[in-house]
């Protein structure tokens, strides 16, 4: 019997394995290619992105129940039927039915044979029952332990523990790092906003006064997307470009440097502030806030909109869903909007890239921004005239895991001291870029401490010219955002990737 959904999910295994393909590219081409749609199409990707996400714990129990390594095609099917016994509601005769007559007709009788046996030892016991008989005790090993039951690296359970600081919420980072992050959208200020989004069935963003997110469908399918007027865009990555806008400052307000802006992101919407301004954004907030800060009065609440910088004002995760219209679960912020500054408009943004196809796409999706082709650590732009910078740094990624199911497996710890050598040549140079008074962000999207607060604090030794500010003060209406002065966004707590803001301003000292 022909079964399209589970050779497609085998097939994006496979390419994983052998070519290191990435899946969530591979799978909707095969899907359109094989004309799978609907369920068939649904099947087929939660069988791949849920095997992939999951082989940390599968490859241990699957391990439980061998005595000889499996060929790695083998390998491959095993998680395959794993992941449908063990996660998903798959009865166990038809996982272990539909995986045999997979590997019988792609490997053969001899190992359709193999992948039995070792299937119905498997569906013996739940997931429950296998997680304690094959990780490491939490007590003896906490790291270990997290590791195999939430299935990430060792080394990135440890990254994440040093940034989180709090054992306690480790695990819940973890989870949120397996979830399927939503779509979400940004409406470019000046042209468009969320109450078009809202007209292609988008709703409100949480923080970002210009984010939406898209419970089903396709966003290129959105006009203002496919016009690039509006973007899919995760929300701290829209705040960390809002934040930089809203920092005040003395003096000329004309010239904005994106330094390593491809694929456009961010360049996208700070071209859209530098242009527009952000002050019909700033006003929409504040607008909420008060009204959040009114309700709660009413209502008798301390917690939540008035000073609720807890998690219980987001009642702890993403998937618990987005509840209301606007300002719904927002206002946790830590201050008032006292720091905070519209962006008149009037700016104009430089945007560089290193690589010239990556520039290309911040080209296409800018449309005021000079685009160029740069490698930021030998600029070809004058020293010292840039109002403000973005310097959103190559880094390992570890905040942005789960967007691709199986990046957590393709990073590697060796690419550490590599990328920190890069993350401080680049913040030289753009503070070097920097004019006198001028703020610049320095943004990851990975927490890992090597590649952010040790960078900024290095970074502060070699350049006494620089103060750091307390980057929560520019975001008021999020909360949570870690001891300052740097801003930390979590999966697990804000809903968004793991990214990092720090804010410095280069003074005249020397
Ligand atoms: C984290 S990504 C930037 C994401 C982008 N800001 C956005 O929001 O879409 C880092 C970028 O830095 C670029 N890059 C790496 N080394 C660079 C260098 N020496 N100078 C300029 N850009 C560099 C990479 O090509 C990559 O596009």
């Amino acid at each position: 019997m022909r079964d399209d959904a589970r050779n497609a999910a085998y097939d994006v295994l496979r390419a994983v394995d052998e070519r290191d393909a990435y899946a969530n590219l591979l799978m909707p081409r095969l899907l359109r290619e094989r004309g799978l749609g609907g369920r068939d199409a649904a099947l087929a990707t939660e069988l791949a992105y849920g095997t992939l996400r999951g082989l940390g714990s599968y490859d241990k129990i699957i391990a439980a129940c061998v005595d000889r390594d499996p060929d790695p095609e083998v390998l491959d099917a095993l998680r395959l039927g794993a992941h449908q016994l063990l996660r998903m509601r798959v009865p166990p005769h038809a996982a272990v039915g539909t995986t045999v007559d997979l590997v019988r007709l792609r490997i053969g009788q001899g190992a359709a044979k193999f992948v039995n046996a070792v299937l119905r030892k498997i569906a013996a016991r739940t997931i429950d029952e296998w997680l304690p008989i094959v990780a490491p005790a939490k007590e003896a090993d906490l790291l270990g332990h997290l590791a195999v039951t939430h299935s990430h690296p060792r080394w990135v359970v440890a990254a994440f523990r040093d940034a989180l600081g709090d054992d306690a919420r480790l695990p819940e980072l973890l989870e949120a790092d397996n979830a399927r992050p939503a779509v979400t959208l940004v409406a470019r200020p000046g042209r468009s906003d969320v109450a078009e989004l809202e007209e292609s069935g988008a709703e409100p963003g949480r923080y970002s006064p210009y984010a939406a997110y898209l419970p089903e469908g396709d966003p290129g399918r959105i006009p203002a997307v496919a016009a690039y007027r509006a973007a899919v865009q995760d929300e701290a990555s829209q705040l960390v470009a809002l934040a930089l806008a809203r920092v005040p400052l003395e003096g000329p307000d004309r010239l904005w440097l994106d330094m390593c802006a491809g694929p456009g992101g961010k360049a996208g919407l700070l071209d859209a502030i530098a242009a527009y301004g952000d002050e019909a954004g700033l006003e929409r907030e504040k607008r909420e806030h008060e009204e959040n800060g009114r309700r709660a009065a009413s209502d008798g609440a301390s917690d939540g909109a008035s000073d609720g910088a807890s998690d219980g004002g987001f009642d702890g995760g993403f998937d618990g869903g987005f509840d209301g219209g606007p300002g719904s679960g927002r206002g946790g912020g830590s201050g008032g909007f006292e720091a905070v500054q519209a962006f008149p408009g009037g700016a104009h943004l430089v945007a560089a890239d290193a690589q010239h196809h990556r520039a290309r796409l911040v080209w296409e999706t800018t449309r005021e921004a000079a685009v160029i082709t740069a490698d930021g650590t030998e600029p070809p732009w004058r020293q010292g005239v840039f109002d403000r910078v973005m310097l959103d740094a190559p880094c390992t990624g570890l905040g942005a895991l789960r967007r691709r199911p199986e990046a957590r497996w393709r990073r590697d710890a060796r690419s550490v001291p590599e990328l920190t050598k890069l993350q401080r040549a680049l913040l030289d140079s753009a503070v070097a870029a920097l004019r006198p008074g001028g703020v610049l962000a320095y943004v990851t999207c990975s927490p890992h401490l090597a590649e952010t607060q040790v960078v900024v604090s290095d970074a502060l030794k070699r350049h006494p010219e620089l103060e750091q500010l307390d980057a929560r003060a520019y975001l008021p209406e999020v909360g949570d955002l870690g001891q300052g002065p740097h801003a930390q966004f979590w999966p697990h707590r804000h809903g968004t990737d793991a990214m990092f803001l720090a804010l410095l301003r280069k003074t005249s000292k020397r």
